[in-house]
């Protein structure tokens, strides 16, 4: 089976308009996700990173993966992060998104909630090794998952977004400055979802 990315840039969707956030929603970026889903399922060496909780070392509710560049290492919840080295499918995507984004992706944090049990917690992409406004791209596969944004003053400026298999979302400008996001827990969800979101990390 070979995977075709087309060259052209996806069509975006519009979005509500939020003060000091850029997003962007493209809802079918990848053609036949499902494939894509089962081949990043099985070729991500996937890891249990354990992160830090009001104090507390636990297990983080999702398994992860930090892929890139050999020098794109990343702090995420104080701990250090030496990338493993591009698989060919992260590899593809990263060339299409990059192009799509005219973003110079090095590195991907690729997460597999492995049911609806499984989530991620609110926070912003933020590291000081991300830049001033970092541009965030983030591709989705499996299950459909609710994705929320809410500005970190203002609770009535929201964003309650479901990513569909195959979606690409972008977060740009300020958005990580004002904004926070998560991936809620949903006992309406079994089955596995896989999101990789494409970074670019300054060397270390
Ligand atoms: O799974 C998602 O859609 C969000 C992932 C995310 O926020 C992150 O990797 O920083
Ligand atoms: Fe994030």
């Amino acid at each position: 089976m070979t995977f075709e990315l087309p060259l052209a840039a996806p069509a975006w969707q519009p979005l509500p308009d939020l003060p000091g956030a850029t997003l962007r929603y493209a809802p079918r970026a990848i053609a036949d996700p499902d494939a894509w889903f089962a081949r990043l399922r099985d070729e991500i060496a996937w890891e249990r990173h354990r992160i830090r909780l009001y104090g507390r070392e636990v297990d983080s509710p999702r398994l992860s993966s930090w892929v890139g560049d050999a020098d794109a290492v990343y702090t995420y919840s104080r701990t250090r992060f030496v990338p493993h080295p591009w698989t060919p499918a992260l590899g593809a995507l990263r060339d299409a998104v990059s192009r799509w984004c005219g973003a110079p992706f090095n590195s991907v944090l690729c997460n597999l909630y492995r049911s609806g049990a499984d989530s991620m917690g609110w926070h912003s992409d933020a590291e000081p090794e991300l830049g001033p406004e970092p541009v965030i791209a983030s591709l989705s596969f499996g299950a459909v998952r609710r994705f929320r944004l809410r500005h970190k003053r203002d609770a009535s400026l929201s964003l309650d977004l479901p990513l569909a298999p195959g979606s690409l979302f972008v977060m740009a400008g300020t958005t990580q400055t004002h904004y926070r996001h998560d991936l809620p827990k949903t006992a309406r969800v079994a089955a596995p979802r896989v999101n990789l979101t494409f970074r670019a990390i300054a060397a270390s």
